[in-house]
């Protein structure tokens, strides 16, 4: 039978003929792909759009993606995604379990691809990289040694003390010129903030011979790189796909692959020393070891920079905030031979406003979405089944936000969240709340009464904590103090500072940024024109 007379016989045409086979080729990959739901699976989110409609969601939404598309309020279900699943859990109980050390969870599996896409690293290095990467430290295993070495080196101890020492001295040397005399300087202030936290931190770890000191120029490229991850890691010809970030990474590179070479390191940081050694003796090249600092970079300022311009902003927009974190602050200012100095010590310990603005500010920004891999089947909690190669992540940006957890107030800031009555001579919390103590008598605590720690995601948890929880806490404390201190600032063209909108779009290292820069006027304070300030440990 010719094609004429097939679709004469069933009365069709050749574009309604085309039109079945292709309904029925797309039914019968339907059938090959689709996923075979386990019914001890978490309950599963279908999308109108399948395969593709919940990738579209989160590159659409980003991390707020988790809270429209469970409107029953789930504790845990399944995305489904192209041929596998994502999990996704908003339950502090399910995330202290997915967070533990746990020999099928890995975080590993995902982060290092991405990091091989974020770095350029090749192959070789991958196998040393790769190799048991989820296993127990030794002479095979660089991740687990090095986690080791990290988590030990910026754990309270002499390391740190080194480097926030040196942290917050070169910090206040960078604010020395800043609206110098009666001076008002007009400046971009997420740029500032990210000019001061770029130079002092690579002073504190990569030390004199740091590649943004030799030269200035790769300030600006990190942060292009930074901003062009996302092209970068689509790593679809980023060449072209994503030039600016990738010619400012090249360059970057170059830069890290010279400080290794000639060994700039052996004046570094305590950390950085034992990191480049490692790194090396495990079998990078010098090549790649210079390339491997551009991860730890993003570690280091990806999230401290946005932080910290959080902190201030939502201070300055608040001038009764501001006013009592002065009367707080100056409390704990030395005067030693007509310098001030603050200490960080002291700001941590008797400024529990501040602290607590620093966490509360935290707990409202962070929204990253820890993720793990699933090496095998994995039942938790004694009733959810997660099946091998899929991912389960943790949206700390809803349960930072849930009431269930943080109470009707959830969705506003309150800068005393984290502060609670100080229990004083052997007296009770009870007692000195009947009291009436006065604010003086107050702490700052890790979390509000009854808010358990796995539902506080700002640093990650368990198994993937922050290592570097401590040293940002610091730096971002004696960076809050600086300005809060010796500067008043208003937006440039007049007015009290407004707070700019989060980008809740764009998925973040762990905190948002904001979605535009503010200018703003930043001068001396009244009085306080010619003081010399110095920060120290
Ligand atoms: C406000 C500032 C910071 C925030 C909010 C933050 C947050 C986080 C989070 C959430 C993770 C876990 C990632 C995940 O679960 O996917 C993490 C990991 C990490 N952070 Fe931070 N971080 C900050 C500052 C720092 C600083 C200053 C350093 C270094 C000095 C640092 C070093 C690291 C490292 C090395 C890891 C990887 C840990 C591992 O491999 O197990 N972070 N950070």
């Amino acid at each position: 039978m010719d094609d004429k007379s097939f679709t004469g016989a069933f009365g069709l045409s050749n574009t309604s003929i085309i039109f079945i086979f292709a309904i029925l080729g797309i039914c019968a990959l339907h059938y090959h792909f689709r996923i075979r739901f386990d019914p001890r699976e978490p309950p599963v989110i279908h999308h109108p759009v399948p395969y593709v409609g919940h990738i579209w969601g989160m590159f659409k939404y980003g991390a707020k993606y988790f809270q429209i598309v469970n409107p029953q309020n789930y504790p845990i279900y399944t995305l489904p995604t192209l041929t596998s699943r994502t999990y996704i859990t908003t339950s502090p109980t399910l995330a202290s379990l997915v967070q533990r050390t746990h020999p099928n969870l890995s975080f590993y599996s995902i982060i290092l691809p991405i990091t091989q896409r974020l770095c350029a690293l090749d192959e070789p290095t991958m196998r040393i990289v790769l190799a048991n990467a989820n296993g127990k430290p030794g002479p095979e295993a660089l991740m687990p040694e090095m986690h080791e070495m990290i988590t030990s080196t910026l754990g309270p101890g002499d390391a740190l003390r080194e480097l926030t020492g040196s942290q917050v001295a070169e910090m206040g040397r960078l604010f020395a010129p800043v609206a110098e005399g009666e001076e008002k300087e007009v400046l971009s202030l997420y740029g500032f903030v990210t000019d001061v936290f770029t130079k002092a931190n690579a002073w504190a770890l990569y030390g004199p011979q740091n590649v943004f000191r030799r030269d200035p120029g790769l300030i600006r490229d990190f942060w292009t790189y930074e901003g062009g991850i996302v092209g970068l890691l689509a790593d679809v010809v980023p060449w072209v796909t994503a030039r600016k970030a990738w010619l400012a990474r090249e360059r970057l590179m170059k830069a890290f692959e010279t400080y290794v070479a000639e060994k700039g390191y052996e004046e570094a940081s305590t950390l950085i020393q034992r990191r480049v050694e490692m790194n090396r003796r495990h079998g990078f090249s010098v090549k790649m070891a210079g390339h491997a600092e551009l991860i730890m970079l993003f570690g280091v300022l990806g999230n401290a920079v946005p932080t910290s311009f959080w902190v201030v902003t939502n201070i300055f927009s608040r001038p009764e905030l501001l006013a009592e974190l002065r009367a707080e602050l100056e409390k704990v200012v030395r005067e030693e031979e007509g310098v001030r100095v603050v200490s960080v010590t002291a700001l941590r310990e008797r400024c529990p406003l501040l602290i607590s603005t620093m966490r509360e500010t935290m707990r409202v920004i962070a929204i990253l979405a820890s993720v793990k891999y699933v090496l095998e089947d994995t039942l938790i909690a004694d009733k959810y089944l997660l099946k091998a190669n899929s991912v389960v992540q943790i949206a700390s940006g809803v349960t930072h936000i849930d009431e269930n957890i943080w109470g009707a107030d959830a969705k506003t800031f309150n800068p005393r969240r984290f502060m609670a009555p100080k229990p004083v001579n052997g007296s009770t919390e009870k007692e000195v709340i009947d009291r009436k103590e006065p604010e003086t008598q107050q702490s700052a605590v890790n979390l509000p009464k009854g808010v358990p720690s796995a539902a506080y995601r700002v640093f990650g948890g368990g198994s993937v904590i922050c290592p570097g929880r401590h040293f940002a806490q610091n730096e971002i404390a004696a960076f809050t103090a600086m300005m809060v201190l010796g500067f008043d600032m208003e937006e440039a063209d007049g007015g009290r500072i407004r707070l700019p909108e989060k980008d809740e779009q764009t998925v973040p290292l762990s905190v948002m940024k904001p979605k535009k820069d503010i200018q703003v006027r930043m001068m001396r304070r009244e009085g306080f024109e010619n003081v010399k300030w110095e920060m120290e440990l």
